[in-house]
């Protein structure tokens, strides 16, 4: 069995009295597209940006090598740039020699006639992709991704998860974060996160929280 590209050991994580992590462990393979599920409110955020490091867990720790994409939640994106200044910017900042791979995820989610248009005027579906492309643009080993096909509609859902079995395959590990998960047949791997930690779960439908469609 290969080595995990990412070990979660025993995460805790309060904000004031409120204990919300309580010991997460977890272990995730290379080429592995895995999920967690968990319903509004039960840490998923938190969790994920402990693993990108942007936030410190009060106790445990967490490893993986070198690089990694985080596509946070609520995209960041400037509203009086271009799609392209974006990627441009984007470019410099991961020393990218040529923007290849972000042209290619443009074709995959369908929005490459964007390229010139300012982030302000793009739909919040558009902007969404946008904040993907720019988690993924630089090829990582190991991709988080919170809630990443909000707003998107049913064939960019759909692209959405083409593009984690590509990557899948190409050896990269996703770990995709939701409130629902409808495909769990697309999953190599699924938690529930409930009451501060993580359950494996296999073989079973899982729905956590309400909500219709991820695609909205
Ligand atoms: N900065 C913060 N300060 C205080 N409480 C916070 C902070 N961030 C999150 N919380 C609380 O921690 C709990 C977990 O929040 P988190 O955003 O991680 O949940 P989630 O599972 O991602 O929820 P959702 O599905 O609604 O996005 C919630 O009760 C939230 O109100």
């Amino acid at each position: 069995m290969p080595a995990p590209v990412l070990r979660v050991t025993d995460v805790h994580k309060s904000y004031g009295r409120h204990h919300v992590l309580r010991g997460v462990d977890l272990a995730l393979a290379p080429g592995c597209l895995a999920g967690i599920v968990g319903e509004n409110g039960a840490g998923k955020s938190t969790l994920l940006r402990i693993l990108a490091g942007l936030l410190t867990p009060d106790r445990g720790s967490v490893t993986y090598p070198v690089g990694l994409g985080y596509c946070p939640q609520h995209t960041v994106l400037n509203p009086a740039l271009t799609v392209d200044q974006h990627l441009r910017l984007f470019q410099i900042s991961y020393d990218l020699p040529d923007l290849a791979q972000a042209h290619e995820l443009l074709d995959i989610l369908n929005f490459s006639d964007y390229r010139r248009h300012r982030v302000a005027t793009l739909s919040g579906g558009t902007q969404q992709k946008l904040n993907l492309t720019l988690a993924l643009m630089h090829d990582p080993p190991l991709l988080l991704l919170d809630e990443p096909y909000q707003g998107f509609d049913w064939e960019t859902y759909e692209r959405f998860w083409d593009l984690a079995a590509i990557l899948r395959d190409r050896g990269r590990s996703v770990l995709v974060v939701s409130h629902l998960a409808f495909d769990i047949a697309r999953f190599d791997r699924l938690w529930h996160l409930e009451a501060g930690q993580l359950s494996h779960r296999a073989g079973q439908p899982v729905i956590a929280g309400s909500g219709t469609t991820a695609a909205g």
